[in-house]
């Protein structure tokens, strides 16, 4: 039985500890820098600080934003696991980079690629030949239909639509409930049906 800690003892830390479960994956702590309590679940939160009683585990990234999660994976040293829930369907041509965690009921269909430290949450559908990049989050019951790419750092807000041959640039991000029928240029906010862009990221 394989041991790991989480980074981040959030709501998201919490799902994330349930699909190590579902594995069987034990998790030993969770390190956070701002811990509201001493345990969450009965399981120790502990600081960065304390990383080197750990050095054996791998890590997993229990932290929502696309951002932040880039940084702390440029910081800690010990190898990331990838968390991939039992309820998940995933066609074996699929390929899933480290520090990835795929939730409860999605599906990820044939030759789609997924990369370091993204987020696929519940019940989100990636369909076939789709390229994910790093640290990009499709939120719940999110759509991403066949030979979509979306680049690094993205959020797909909870129940979006993206049809099939779009390109998302990096670090945009597309409302809850928006469908996307043309490109998305990179740092756009997208909302709405069809999605219009709203303002930019990086404005
Ligand atoms: C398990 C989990 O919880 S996973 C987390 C999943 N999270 C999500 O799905 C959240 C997705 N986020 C959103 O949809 C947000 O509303 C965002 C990111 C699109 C915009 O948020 P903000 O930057 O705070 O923008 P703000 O709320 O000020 O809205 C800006 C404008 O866009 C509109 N708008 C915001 N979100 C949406 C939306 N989803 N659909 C349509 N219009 C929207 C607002 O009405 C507002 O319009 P106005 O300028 O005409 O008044």
């Amino acid at each position: 039985m394989s041991k790991i800690c989480l980074f981040g003892a959030s709501g998201h830390g919490k799902v994330v500890k349930d699909i190590a479960i579902s594995t069987n994956i034990v998790v030993e702590a969770f390190i956070d820098d701002n811990p509201k309590s001493e345990f969450l679940h009965e399981i120790p939160v502990v600081t960065s600080q304390e990383i080197a009683a750990y050095k054996a585990n791998k890590f997993v990234i229990s932290i929502g934003n696309n951002n932040i999660r880039k940084v702390i994976s440029k910081k800690v040293t010990n190898e990331f696991a990838t968390l991939i829930h039992k309820t998940a369907i995933i066609s074996p041509t699929v390929n899933i980079a480290e520090g990835t965690v795929v939730m409860p009921g999605t599906t990820i269909n044939a030759d789609t690629s997924i990369g370091k430290h993204v987020i696929i949450n519940t019940a989100a559908v990636i369909e076939h030949d789709c390229t994910i990049a790093d640290y990009v989050h499709i939120s719940p019951n999110a759509t991403v239909t066949g030979n979509v790419t979306i680049g690094e750092g993205s959020h797909i807000g909870a129940g979006a639509i993206i049809i099939p041959n779009i390109t998302i640039g990096k670090w945009a991000t597309i409302g809850a409930g928006a469908v996307i029928i043309t490109d998305v240029p990179d740092y756009a906010v997208v909302v709405g049906n069809p999605g219009t862009i709203k303002k930019y990221n990086n404005e």
